[in-house]
């Protein structure tokens, strides 16, 4: 069989696509291709030729300086879809704002792709977002109806992969920044799992990069845990006045109250997915038991950034809030992150200006339904929520 070539396609060159996507197959000797929406930003990286990754760990840091990578023409797509016909593994470091223009870049390239037989193409799909490789295998196939070849390729040949990064990523310091304006922190320790099961062909090796199994419930236990957690603790902390994520550390106040809400979502989570014990423990014990990263500046801003998306149905808390009332399980503490986040306002977040404006002049109720998309049937977590928002005020 031909050896994989070492080389990775970057879309979406941020925190996680430069820090820890593509630092990580870069200290594992791929060769780097960049693109991002931001083209004059871009043109700046290729200028520079470097860039700083610095990774913070609970008890060391370390520097590491990429080099001798390409940053693709990005004042258009036509070069990325060029390489997306010539690299066999991309990763798309985005938001979901970005997957349809991204999907109608691959399908042009997966056409190309398979009028030349190419080999296997992986697209890793490097995001929170729920249901990610579900829209692009729905779109691909959308996109090339009528193209047999390219429809045979697409199934036969195309990897479509959920990644789960559980490794945060951030911009760097002021200070790192004026050093390098390309400066990203990530965290030192934490995992990368490839869905192995999507995955066709040669696995890529690369250090804190593995195989993960389940990997569609898994993206739903990490964000309804992890990243509820995460979100959690960033409405709470901004509650209480902190900066950063490591300022709530300390506080039993909230350590209680994330707890809680990690307790129960991953209870219900677990009788969704059925998770045998062994894999519950590991996971538990992954996010319970971290080392607490009191080097790590990440901010609160960032974490709750989009407070509209997390709040929604499907999301980091109504999800999860939801499937404890389908397992008859109380989302006691879950309902008291949601009323946070009707509480959390920051004024360089204009979604959180929107919803507590909202909250104002329609009253809680009324924005539940909005934003949690919340139906009036479901009033036992309406209420529950509506209550959870009246205690919370009275904590302030
Ligand atoms: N930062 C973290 O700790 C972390 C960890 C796990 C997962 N994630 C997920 O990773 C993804 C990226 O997060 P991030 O923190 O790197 O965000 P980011 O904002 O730092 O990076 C995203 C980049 O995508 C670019 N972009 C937007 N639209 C694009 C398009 N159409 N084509 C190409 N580039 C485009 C943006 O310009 C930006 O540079 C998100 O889905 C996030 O949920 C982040
Ligand atoms: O990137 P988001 O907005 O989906 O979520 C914010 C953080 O919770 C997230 O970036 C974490 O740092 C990351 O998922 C690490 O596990």
């Amino acid at each position: 069989m031909k050896k994989q070539k070492k080389e990775l396609l970057v879309i979406g060159a941020g925190n996680i696509g430069r820090g820890v996507i593509g630092g990580l197959f870069y200290e594992s000797g791929y060769h780097l291709y960049l693109y991002d929406i931001m083209a004059e930003r871009m043109e700046q990286l290729k200028k520079q030729g470097t860039y700083l990754i610095e990774r913070v760990g609970a008890e060391e840091k370390r520097r590491v300086l990429v080099k001798g990578f390409d940053v693709l023409d990005c004042s258009d797509e036509k070069d990325l879809v060029l390489h997306m016909e010539q690299v066999d593994l991309i990763a798309c470091c985005v938001y979901e704002g970005a997957f349809e223009s991204i999907a109608q870049n691959l399908a042009q390239a997966i056409k190309v792709r398979s009028r030349e037989n190419a080999g296997n193409f992986n697209i890793l799909l490097c995001v929170n977002a729920l249901g990610a490789p579900d829209f692009f295998e729905k779109r691909l196939g959308e996109l090339l109806k009528g193209d047999e070849e390219a429809l045979a390729y697409l199934k036969e040949k195309t990897g479509i992969c959920q990644v789960m990064v559980g490794m945060a990523a951030m911009p760097s310091s002021k200070e790192l920044m004026e050093e390098d304006p390309f400066a990203v922190t990530t965290k030192l320790d934490g995992h990368i799992g490839i869905d192995a099961e999507a995955f066709k062909g040669e696995f890529p090796e690369a250090e804190q990069v593995g195989k993960s199994v389940k990997a569609k419930a898994q993206i739903y236990r990490k964000v309804y845990t992890g990243n509820m957690k995460h979100c959690m603790t960033a409405f709470l902390g901004k509650a209480k006045g902190c900066t950063y994520i490591a300022d709530t550390y300390d506080d039993p106040w909230i350590d209680d109250f994330i707890s809680g809400a990690f307790y129960e979502a991953e209870e219900a989570v677990s009788r969704e997915y059925g998770f045998t014990e062994e894999e519950r423990k590991e996971w538990v014990d992954f996010i319970m038991n971290a080392p607490k990263n009191r080097n790590l500046k990440d901010e609160i801003r960032r974490v709750a950034a989009g407070p509209k998306g997390k709040l929604s149905r499907g999301n980091r808390f109504t999800g999860p809030a939801l499937l404890c009332m389908k397992h008859h399980i109380l989302p006691y503490y879950l309902a008291k992150g949601i009323a946070y986040g009707f509480l959390y306002r920051d004024e360089e977040e204009p979604e959180s200006i929107e919803i507590t404006d909202y909250v104002k002049e329609h009253g809680i109720r009324e924005a539940i339904m909005k934003y949690c998309g919340l139906l009036p049937d479901e009033w036992e977590l309406l209420d529950l929520i509506g209550a959870q928002y009246q205690e919370a005020l009275k904590q302030r």
